[in-house]
């Protein structure tokens, strides 16, 4: 393994008497796609929102980049270059594609989001807006408002504004869910080259997305890492196929 670019050692959360983390410990490589799968309630979630600073660990460490980010708030682990994907949520219904992905240039460009007006008439901000879109393969759609746009199309908008900002790494929580078969093909053949430039986290219940994608995955059980490894020894682990996999 290269040097990795998250590290995460004895992260602890609790909900009450619930160990959401339970000394959880895993590394990942930079450059890499890594699934973080696990059933229901295995604490995929918790896990997201204490790396990207939601959430406060209890206790445990997180390491970004050389750096020891457990303190840090969101906004400065985003400026350090980890960001979380936006919700659809967070989209601005009524704008156009360019214009939201418009709005996160110019966050990157260490505007606030406040500053609606001026940034969906920016040309400045339109072109690299532009460039964003279609390598999501959403050009053709860059003056629709995102409220038009289908469920597939939506989340594709919401990575293409989270790559405007052009972080280091991504913390992915289900790109695909909800998606058709046809749209989650697409969104594999929109990640699968972000490898070696974009780190991504991949929080994901499609098994066939994660087995195909990911370098590496880590696989939770109650708050804890029972495996890291390649999808092929992952697979082939017999805790994980008692646990999680069965026979798939
Ligand atoms: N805000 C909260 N308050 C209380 N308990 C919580 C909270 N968030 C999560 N939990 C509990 O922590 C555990 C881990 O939940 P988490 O949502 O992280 O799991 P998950 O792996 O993301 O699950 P899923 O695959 O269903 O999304 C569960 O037992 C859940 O009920």
């Amino acid at each position: 393994m290269t040097e990795p670019i998250l590290e995460v050692s004895g992260l602890t959360k609790f909900f009450g008497a619930v160990a959401a983390s339970d000394a959880l410990t895993f590394a990942v490589e930079r450059g890499s796609i890594h699934g973080l799968i696990g059933p229901n309630g295995a604490g995929k979630s918790t896990t997201i929102a204490q790396l990207s600073g939601e959430l406060r660990p209890d206790a445990g460490r997180i390491r970004f980049a050389g750096a020891d980010i457990t303190a840090w708030p969101v906004h400065r682990r985003a400026h350090a270059g980890l960001q979380r994907s936006y919700q659809i949520t967070s989209l601005f219904p009524d704008f156009t594609a360019a214009e939201n992905v418009a709005l996160a240039v110019q966050a990157r460009q260490g505007h606030s989001f406040r500053f609606l007006a001026p940034a969906r008439r920016t040309p400045s901000l339109r072109e690299p807006a532009l460039a964003v879109l279609g390598r999501l393969g959403l050009a053709a759609k860059a003056d629709e408002p995102a409220s038009r746009l289908g469920h597939g199309e939506q989340r594709q908008l919401e990575l293409a504004m989270v790559l405007a900002t052009r972080p280091t790494m991504l913390l992915l929580d289900e790109p695909t869910a909800g998606m058709s078969r046809t749209e989650s093909r697409r969104m594999m053949g929109i990640l699968r080259p972000l490898k070696g430039k974009v780190t991504i986290l991949l929080v994901e219940h499609d098994m066939d997305v994660v087995f195909a994608l990911a370098d590496a995955i880590t696989v939770l059980v109650k708050g804890k890492a029972i495996v890291t490894g390649p999808p092929a020894e992952v697979r082939a682990n017999e805790d994980v196929r008692r646990a999680y996999l069965g026979n798939y």
